[in-house]
């Protein structure tokens, strides 16, 4: 098995060992942190040697604009990891660095970036397109068509209504029903949702 090092040693860093350990292609056997709270993370050591350079990486980190910073930083190889439960069809198409987690469906004809996180059980319907460097948290359902732009996250059992367009950077928050456009880095919840704030990334 080839060795992989893994970026960030948060919650995130857990589904990710567990996800590439099921797969069973990769063995990752190091955690690097640049401010490391415990020693190790399921067995793996965790470092804060930044002067590593891995042949191949993964970036553990939830935060999309960490994720996006650190991606830039390092020269490795990025594999994609699906876990085996994940449903999708042969249109689906996704980019390196992204990680599937279990129970996700991915409908026909999905774009997804680089270096995205598609979480547990998010349903992703037919021709939804994904930018890099977005997540879709746990149990999201995204509907038909649905274009999502860099670095958004879209917060767990969040619904997007099909067709809809959310701009870059934005948070959608967690349950929201988002049944309008989102513009770049607005910050949206509630039923319906609307916009409370903007982020600065
Ligand atoms: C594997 C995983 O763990 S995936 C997890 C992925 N992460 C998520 O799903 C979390 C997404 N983030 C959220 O939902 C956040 O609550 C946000 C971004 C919507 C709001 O965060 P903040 O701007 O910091 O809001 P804050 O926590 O200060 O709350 C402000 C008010 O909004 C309310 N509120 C916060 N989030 C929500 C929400 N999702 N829906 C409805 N109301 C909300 C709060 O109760 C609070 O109300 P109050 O003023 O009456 O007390």
């Amino acid at each position: 098995m080839k060795h992989i090092t893994l970026y960030g040693a948060g919650g995130h860093c857990y589904a990710v060992i567990e996800l590439i350990r099921s797969l069973g292609e990769y063995i990752p056997t190091l955690v690097i942190d640049h401010d490391p709270r415990e020693g190790s993370i399921l067995t793996i050591p965790v470092s804060k040697n930044e002067d590593h350079a891995p042949e191949t990486a993964c970036i553990t980190i939830g935060d999309n604009a960490i994720r996006k910073r650190i991606s830039r930083s390092i020269e490795a190889d990025f594999p994609t990891f699906i876990h085996e439960s994940v449903v999708q069809y042969p249109s689906v198409s996704i980019g390196k660095g992204t990680v599937v987690l279990p129970l996700a469906l991915l409908d026909a004809a999905v774009s997804i970036g680089d270096f995205c996180i598609i979480n547990n059980s998010a349903t992703i319907s037919h021709n939804v397109a994904l930018e890099n460097y977005v997540h879709i948290a746990i149990n999201a359902a995204i509907a038909g068509g649905v274009k999502i732009g860099e670095g958004t996250l879209v917060g767990a059992g969040a619904v997007i209504n099909p067709e809809i367009n959310i701009g870059k950077w934005a948070i959608i928050g967690s349950g929201a029903i988002v049944t309008k456009d989102v513009p770049d880095h607005a910050v949206v919840y509630g039923n319906p949702a609307v916009v409370k704030r903007y982020t600065n990334e």
